[in-house]
Parts: C-alpha cells; structure tokens; sequence
C-alpha cells in the first residue's frame, strides 16, 4: 500500500476506476432516454443504418436537439448499444456518422416477425419508483425507524401497494413484466419444452397479465392455463381469452392444477415466506406420480462462471434487497427451501443465461 501510494500511475489509474463507478448510472439512464426516445423502433423502421439529422427527423425532435442528440448516440455507440460507421462524404457535404442496431438494441425493437421489444421492460426497471429507493440506501441503512427496505422507506409502503394505489406505475410495472415473460417463455418453450408436456393444467402463480402463461397456452394448446395474481393486475383483464385470470393471493389459495409455475416470485420474498408459498402451492398439485410440479423459474447464483454474469447476479441481489427484501439464492439455499416446504426432489432442468427452470417435485 505504501508503495502504492508513491507510485503516480497507479495513483491516476485508481482515480479512472473510481470515475467509471462514479459515472457508469449515465449508461441506465442514456438507454432510459433512448427508449424514451424510441431511438431504437425509428433505426429499426430506417432499414439500415441512419444519420443523427435523419433521426432528428423521424423523432419529430426540434432542430436544436441535434448536437445533443449526436453527443448521446456517440456514447451509446461507445457502449455498443449501437454500431457506428463514418458514411462518405456527399458532393459538397460533411460526413456523417450513421448508426445501426446491434444485437442489444434490436432486443428493444418492436418486430413485425412477432416478437415484442424488451422496451417496456427497461420503461418499467427505471421508472422513478424503482431508482427512487436506490438513491436512498445509505439513509435506509442508518434510520432507526425499521422500515424493511429502501423501497418502502422511500413509498411508505411495498411495491405491491404501490401498484394498488398508482395506476400508473402499476402499468408500466406490468407492461415491464409481460415483455420479459413473452422473451423468455418464447425461449423456454423451444428450449426446454419437456418440462410441460403431459400437463393437463398450469396455472402461473404471480403470473402478472397472463403473458408467460399465454406463450404456454399457444405453445401446448392442450394445456389448461391460469394466472393468479393480485386484483390490480387482473381485474378487467379478457375472461375469454387462452388464459383463465383469478384475482387472489398465493398467501391463502393456489387454485388446483398438475403444475404451479412460479417465475421471479420467490426472489422476491424471504426464505421462512418462499416456504409458506410453495407450502400453499404443494396443497394445490397432485402427487409426483399422478404428474404433480413446481415450475421455479430463478437466477441460481454461482452457476456461471463469467465475471460479467457473477457481476449481474450481485447486482440483482442489491436490487431485490433494494425493492422487495427478497435475494437471490444459490442452489444449496433454494435446495433447503424445497425441502422445508415438504417437497422431496428438484431438477435444474435448464440453464438460460442467468435464468435457470427448476422442476420442484412433491
Ligand atoms: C416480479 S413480478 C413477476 C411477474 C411474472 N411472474 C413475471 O415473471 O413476469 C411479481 C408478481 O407477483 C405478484 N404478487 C405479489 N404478491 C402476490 C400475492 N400475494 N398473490 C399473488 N400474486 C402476487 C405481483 O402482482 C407481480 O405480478
Ligand atoms: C434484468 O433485470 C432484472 C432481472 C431480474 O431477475 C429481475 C427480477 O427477477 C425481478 O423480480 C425484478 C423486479 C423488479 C422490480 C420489482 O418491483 C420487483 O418486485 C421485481 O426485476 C428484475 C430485473
């Protein structure tokens, strides 16, 4: 350390690293203003790569927000949110640098080949509900008044009042929640598809406006499908659509079915309620033999070895410490859940990217 501190190099290189932590927030909130934006639909509806004036054009922005508008796009270019390319210069004119989507942006696309943007995902993760807590941690940390988390220390309430008492917020919340289901149950169905056939009926406890279970549905037409989920989420959903909507709690009632799926639940809880919900929910699935299963859908931590994956899932874990006082668990941790909950055997069935499906047996 001694040396450390006689060694000038050292000294200004340390002083980069400590401004990247300081300044990497401009990176959430640069991709907040672009979907905002809808940067990533009008570079998609170019069909190749477009110009900042022409992007200016196609957002109807004011001529005056050009030069910003080239100062966010080079940075989210340098972020590889979008590719850059210097175009020739035309007779007379300047070069222009053009942008294009990459893999990440076009997640962010509204696809006319059927698959929805992650957009409203990123609407929902940074609305000011959300980041709001996350700029109040250290007072939480300090207050002695005892409120569970920064969320309701900031809200007065849990995130499930918040979306009983703002509209709003419970829309875009939702909106969030239904991209991620369509995207990934789109994924796991091709993938690891198995896991749902013999199934007579499912039913997607905590399943939000019936997106993942709808993908089921359509996927397994043979399959009964239901959503429980609190009234705010389902009242006035259609009651004649693929999927059945109960409005209730997981803390008194599981409605009956082969299978209970129950994806980004549990991580939002503590271990002694995760153990009273897959309690309720065993009480609602038959036998292991007559075809009875829990379908967790969870991060297991420690099962990727890259540092960029170990790095998202310590960030989830704050952020649901941050939000719900819930965490995300290891296999041995969620092992010990399934089992104090009176389940005999679980199988890891899939691991897709930090997300892995868990068949939980009776
Ligand atoms: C993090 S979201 C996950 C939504 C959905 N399963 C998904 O993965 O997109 C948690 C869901 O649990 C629901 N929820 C919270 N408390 C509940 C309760 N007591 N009974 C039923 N659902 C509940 C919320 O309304 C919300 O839809
Ligand atoms: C890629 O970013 C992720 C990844 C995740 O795995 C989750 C997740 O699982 C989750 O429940 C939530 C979540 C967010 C806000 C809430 O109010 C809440 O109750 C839950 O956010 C996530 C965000």
């Amino acid at each position: 350390m001694e040396q450390y501190w006689d060694d000038d190099d050292l000294l200004v290189a340390a002083q980069s690293d400590l401004w990247n932590h300081l300044f990497v927030f401009l990176k959430s909130m640069s991709l907040k203003c672009a979907v905002e934006l809808g940067i990533p639909d009008a570079i998609h509806r170019h069909s190749g790569p477009v110009s900042v004036p022409d992007l200016v054009a196609a957002l109807s922005l004011p001529a005056a927000r050009l030069p910003p508008l080239r100062r966010l796009m080079r940075m989210l270019a340098f972020s590889r949110l979008f590719t850059r390319q210097t175009s020739e210069a035309a007779a007379g004119g300047e070069e222009e640098d053009l942008y294009g989507l990459t893999p990440t942006s076009r997640l962010l696309v509204d696809d006319a080949g059927g698959r929805r943007s992650l957009a409203p995902f990123v609407r929902a993760m940074l609305d000011p509900v959300h980041t709001a807590p996350c700029l109040h941690v250290g007072d939480w940390f300090k207050a002695a008044d005892g409120a569970a988390t920064p969320f309701e220390a900031v809200h007065g309430s849990v995130i499930w009042g918040v979306t009983r008492s703002n509209p709003e917020f419970n829309a875009v919340f939702n909106e969030g929640m239904a991209a991620d289901g369509t995207f990934i149950m789109d994924v796991i169905v091709r993938k690891c598809g198995h896991v749902f056939r013999g199934l007579r009926s499912l039913v997607d406890v905590g399943g939000g406006t019936g997106a993942a279970a709808g993908i089921v549905a359509e996927a397994f037409p043979h399959i009964k499908c239901a959503v429980l989920d609190l009234p705010q989420v389902v009242q006035g959903l259609p009651a004649d659509g693929p999927v059945d909507f109960v409005a209730g709690s997981m803390f008194e009632r599981v409605p009956p079915a082969d299978a209970v799926m129950l994806k980004w639940i549990l991580h939002d809880w503590d271990d002694e309620v995760c153990v009273r919900i897959l309690q309720k929910c065993k009480e609602a699935i038959p036998s292991r033999e007559a075809g009875g299963k829990v379908i967790v859908v969870e991060q297991v931590t420690g099962s990727s070895p890259e540092e960029k994956s170990t790095e998202m899932q310590h960030f989830f874990d704050v952020w649901m410490m941050i939000l719900t006082g819930g965490r995300e668990r290891d296999e041995q941790e969620w092992c010990k859940i399934f089992t104090e909950a009176g389940f005999s055997d679980y199988k890891i069935a899939a691991t897709l990217g930090l997300r892995s499906v868990i068949e939980v047996f009776p």
